[in-house]
């Protein structure tokens, strides 16, 4: 049997997306992660370039919901929530069922997503929610400072003696220092993430996406993240999204709730808007490109098995277009 998987990224946080309809028996939870580990793997050992995870798509079971998403990490973990790919899923789910705006299936909340205008020709682009949000220690599997209940703008000295931390699940777990630049492009985003994601540090045991932020004017903010189970990504959905609810909530000289916040990365830009519902929850709006580069077949047991030579793939064209569109962010600093 053979298997088609699409490469698609949003903001360059790439991902293949694996549509499970197309087999007779979804795969095994075991056979996932070891299609994951085996096609992600970067520096010609993966499937073509690699990637920084899988997004599974099956069929939901809830009305008025057009699919199911599941993220599996390179390293074959899964987590909750990928915002980045979550916008290619409803790209793809959108286009099977021609639909511009329903609800996506995730592992603990049905979330809205709709089509936007592109961000550039041939630059197609979405808006998807970004929710659950807790503070919570248990939630977020920390046990940090004598196992505070939340760490909001506090230091953890265990990690650094100068920087200050926020930790927020969304629902996947972030850990959000604000930086100066100097801090943002050196080595202790790299040293912090690779400890709490050691699989033996006390502090977050599981593991936690950990990102450094600099504001950069009003309404602006320049999110790196170390991402668990993959390391240091382009961009990360859920980061920026979660950077931008920290950044609402202890910067409010610079930016506010329900306004439209400019967020770059080193794979592009996205837009954010913190929002507060009536029931005081947070919940913010992450919108951003959904690139599709290429289709990609293989005979399935040979991708199982690692065995990858033997896969073909079509270009669709659109990488050309989204190196344009951040190539005219940059000149726009
Ligand atoms: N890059 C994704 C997040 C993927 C999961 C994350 N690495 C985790 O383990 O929580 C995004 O765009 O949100």
């Amino acid at each position: 049997m053979v298997v088609k998987m699409i490469k698609v990224h949003g903001s360059g946080n790439d991902f293949y997306l694996l549509d499970q309809t197309q087999f007779p028996e979804p795969l095994s939870d075991t056979e996932l992660k070891q299609l994951a580990v085996n096609v992600c793997k970067r520096d010609g050992a993966g499937l073509y370039d690699g990637a920084d995870g899988v997004l599974v798509v099956d069929r939901s079971e809830h009305p008025q919901v057009l699919g199911r998403m599941r993220v599996i990490n390179a390293d074959g973990t899964e987590a909750s929530m990928c915002g980045n790919g979550l916008r290619t899923v409803a790209r793809y789910l959108g286009t099977q069922n021609s639909r511009d705006a329903f609800q996506v299936q995730t592992m603990y909340a049905d979330l809205k997503v709709q089509a936007v205008a592109d961000f550039a020709n041939h630059v197609p682009a979405f808006s998807v929610e970004i929710s659950p949000v807790s503070f919570d220690a248990q939630t977020l599997g920390m046990h940090a400072n004598h196992n505070a209940s939340t760490i909001i703008n506090e230091k953890i000295p265990a990690l650094s003696p100068d920087l200050k931390f926020s930790a927020v699940a969304v629902p996947n777990p972030h850990l959000i220092a604000f930086v100066d630049h100097a801090t943002l492009v050196g080595p202790e985003l790299g040293r912090i993430g690779k400890w709490m994601n050691d699989g033996q540090n006390e502090i977050f045991p599981d593991g936690v996406n950990v990102s450094f932020v600099e504001v950069l004017g009003a309404n602006s903010i320049f999110v790196r993240t170390f991402e668990r189970g993959v390391g240091f990504t382009n961009a990360c959905g859920t980061a920026m999204s979660a950077s931008s609810l920290m950044y609402v909530l202890l910067h409010q000289d610079s930016t506010d709730f329900n306004t439209e916040i400019h967020v770059t990365n080193p794979g592009g830009m996205v837009k954010t808007v913190v929002h507060q519902g009536a029931d005081e929850e947070y919940w913010m709006e992450l919108i951003g490109n959904a690139t599709f580069v290429r289709i990609v077949t293989l005979p399935l047991q040979a991708a199982l098995a690692g065995e990858l030579a033997g896969a073909s793939a079509t270009d669709t064209g659109e990488q050309p277009a989204y190196e344009h569109f951040v190539a005219g962010l940059t000149t726009q600093k």
